[in-house]
């Protein structure tokens, strides 16, 4: 059974569709990343999720339970970071833990669960540190800290990455890691960051106007990425003429140059240069290149924009 599944979610406010007919599944132990820019409508997925907003259309279910909003059957199982990390400013680390844990009323001792999540977190220098005089980096820690204390089996975070220094966001990736590979817990996250996402997730959703536009597993995103072949000649233009008449489909190079995405030029491209040889337009540059994961991204997007769907 699917820890989330959500099927055909829409969340439409006054004159905005913020989510717009959403399904998806993630199973246990997956790490899924909802991925689109600012105002896609990853946090207003997240919030359904929760129970926190209810949808227009569609239904959810969290651990095998409808998510109906106010119902906080499944809550016990959940941990979830969707606002700016807070905590109370005059307590310390320990005592803001020492708070949640009793809210939660954890079964066993409590000062095992919290001083438990503290090194797991790496906040034992900061322990006995007012919440105030924390670093951004080490606030977020603390509230994935109170996201975790109770090992929830499902852990929902909105852009957790968010204000952490590059240090920060690799102790966060391993942490993810280590929880889902050693515990099986299942997390979703948000962000808009795509390099990190795929160092992060196992499968990413890609989410634009409210829409999921595809679904990938993180390791085979690099197979969807373009490859083209960059040709440069003393003569372009003329080069283009003699590809086309060799049954090749050359376009402008965004950087200067010809652009192939035939498949038989990808696979033979020496080829190609035999043909531009022949012509007396020897290449000054032929080179593969693969498109950048931040290009792909634009692309997927810029088709839907352009096929209307914006
Ligand atoms: N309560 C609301 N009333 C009206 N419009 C809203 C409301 N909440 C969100 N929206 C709109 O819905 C769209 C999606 O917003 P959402 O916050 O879910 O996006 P997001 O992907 O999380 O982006 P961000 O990372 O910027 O928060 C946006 O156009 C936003 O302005």
């Amino acid at each position: 059974m699917p820890v989330i599944e959500v099927d055909g979610v829409a969340k439409r406010y006054r004159d905005v569709t913020a989510v717009d007919d959403v399904s998806l599944h993630v199973e246990q132990g997956q790490i899924y990343a909802l991925l689109g820019l600012n105002g896609a409508g990853k946090t207003t997925l997240i919030r359904m999720l929760l129970g926190m907003i209810a949808p227009t259309a569609g239904s959810v279910s969290v651990l095998g339970a409808a998510v109906t909003s106010g119902d906080r059957s499944a809550w016990a199982r959940v941990g979830y970071l969707v606002e700016a990390p807070v905590a109370y400013p005059e307590l310390t680390v320990r005592e803001n833990l020492h708070l949640i844990a009793r809210l939660r009323r954890l079964p066993g001792s409590a000062k095992e669960a919290v001083d438990d999540v503290i090194e797991r977190l790496a906040l034992t220098p900061y322990a006995d540190r007012r919440a105030r005089t924390l670093s951004m980096g080490n606030l977020e820690r603390l509230a994935l800290a109170k996201a975790l204390i109770h090992t929830p089996d499902l852990l929902i975070l909105d852009e957790p990455v968010n204000g952490l220094d590059p240090a920060g966001v690799v102790e966060i990736r391993t942490l993810l890691a280590g929880l889902a590979r050693q515990h099986g817990t299942t997390v979703l996250l948000s962000s808009h960051l795509l390099t990190e996402v795929t160092r992060l997730a196992t499968r990413i959703g890609i989410i634009h106007h409210g829409r999921l536009l595809g679904e990938h597993h993180a390791d085979g995103l690099e197979q969807q990425l373009e490859r083209h072949l960059n040709i440069t000649t003393r003569d372009d233009a003329k080069a283009h003429e003699v590809l086309h008449a060799h049954g090749y489909h050359p376009g402008p190079a965004p950087g200067g140059g010809l652009h192939l995405t035939d498949e038989h030029a990808l696979a033979r491209p020496e080829e190609v240069a035999t043909v531009l040889v022949q012509a007396g337009l020897p290449p000054t540059k032929l080179l593969i290149e693969e498109e950048d994961l931040e290009t792909y991204f634009l692309r997927i997007i810029g088709q839907r924009i352009g096929a209307g769907d914006a």
